[in-house]
């Protein structure tokens, strides 16, 4: 895809002409333009407490992350959730599903950013129709009463979303950022902390040891002025197993050794597997081995694993940016298709609602 830039109403903000600035509506602008119903607010807040409940060991199913890898298209995001919600009337007493609405993307060197930034997908970058599309498209799937996760990647952008989350990752590539800590521990919805990228956990354990505590850390208030906050500290995190560089890690021996390190550090131990990415090999069709594998440590009395992670859209595969793209297909890691990933889901819920042997 070419980036375009487009030229808007900028202005330099400094006397170096490579950084321009443009304005966009604050944080409190866009909540005020699409804001939550009380009964919304009330859904989301029962949401985090059911995941705190898995999180604490209260509520004994397995919580499921599960959607695209990245949205791109808000129709077929919303298709997805309409086969979500309906699949939690089927699943929902062995499994609390979550849907993946991740709005903005890390890249390794460059690529597309995600909605929030390019909307439009063609370099256009309108940040203030993605964060709005970004918003309204978690607003539609929350009122479905599904659970929203996203990656908190900009701690800039996340006012914009925050109130709509039940629970926030906090990337490979940033678990070891302090700025990135420091936002997490003043969410209301659970973190998952991922592993880095090659596959050290103690990264992740220390991104939660500072998250539980009380920060004064620079941001901007709701206004978008620049302010000191103050964070309460979240006790609502845990570690996500990504694999790494070295290969996969959701094997028992890698879950049980993650689950000792938590307990040392002084950590209740709480472990979602992420079963794409480096535990995939980044190959989709591999994510069912990975969460068979998880389902059957969980059988044998894993108890530190509370969840799973799932890259998942309407239809398998990928797709490169650019014309003619495929409805449902990703445009930044393969993901399982639908069919797939009920399945997979249904499945894991019969096995789970087996008597214990
Ligand atoms: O989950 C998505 C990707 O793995 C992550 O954003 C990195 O993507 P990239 O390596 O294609 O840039
Ligand atoms: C970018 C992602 O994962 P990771 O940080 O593990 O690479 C993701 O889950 O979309």
């Amino acid at each position: 895809m070419d980036a375009v830039i487009a030229p808007r109403n900028t202005a330099p903000c400094d006397s170096a002409v490579r950084r321009m600035s443009q304005p966009l509506p604050t944080p409190r602008e866009l909540r005020e333009r699409l804001p939550l119903s009380p009964v919304l607010d009330a859904d989301i807040a029962a949401h985090r407490r059911a995941i705190q409940a898995i999180l604490q060991g209260e509520d004994d199913r397995l919580l499921v992350v599960t959607g695209p890898c990245s949205v791109h298209d808000p129709q077929a995001a919303l298709e997805y959730a309409e086969r979500l919600a309906a699949l939690n009337e089927r699943v929902g007493d062995r499994l609390l599903l979550v849907m993946r609405v991740y709005v903005e993307k890390p890249r390794t060197t460059v690529g597309w950013k995600g909605l929030a930034y390019d909307p439009y997908l063609d370099g256009s970058d309108d940040m203030a129709a993605g964060l709005a599309m970004g918003r309204r498209l978690m607003r539609d799937i929350a009122t479905l009463g599904l659970p929203i996760a996203t990656e908190l990647l900009q701690p800039t952008a996340a006012a914009y979303f925050d109130d709509l989350l039940s629970w926030a990752a906090i990337g490979a590539r940033t678990t070891e950022s302090q700025i990135h800590r420091e936002m997490a521990s003043g969410l209301h919805a659970a973190v998952g902390f991922k592993n880095g990228t090659q596959g050290n956990i103690d990264v992740a354990i220390a991104a939660m040891q500072s998250a539980a505590h009380s920060h004064r850390h620079f941001g901007t208030s709701l206004d978008g002025a620049p302010a000191m906050i103050e964070t309460a500290g979240n006790p609502h995190t845990h570690l996500v197993l990504r694999g790494g560089q070295q290969g996969p890690n959701h094997d028992r021996d890698s879950v049980v050794a993650s689950r000792l390190a938590m307990a040392q550090a002084g950590l209740d131990a709480s472990i979602m597997v992420d079963c794409s990415h480096a535990n995939s090999r980044k190959d989709h069709r591999r994510q069912v081995e990975v969460l068979h594998d998880v389902l059957a440590q969980r059988l044998a009395g894993e108890r530190g694993l509370i969840g799973v992670m799932l890259e998942s859209h309407l239809f398998e595969g990928k797709q490169p940016l650019g014309d003619n793209l495929r409805y449902g297909v990703s445009v930044t890691d393969a993901c399982l298709g639908w069919e797939t990933t009920e399945q997979a889901l249904v499945t894991m819920a019969e096995r789970l609602r087996l008597p214990a042997v």
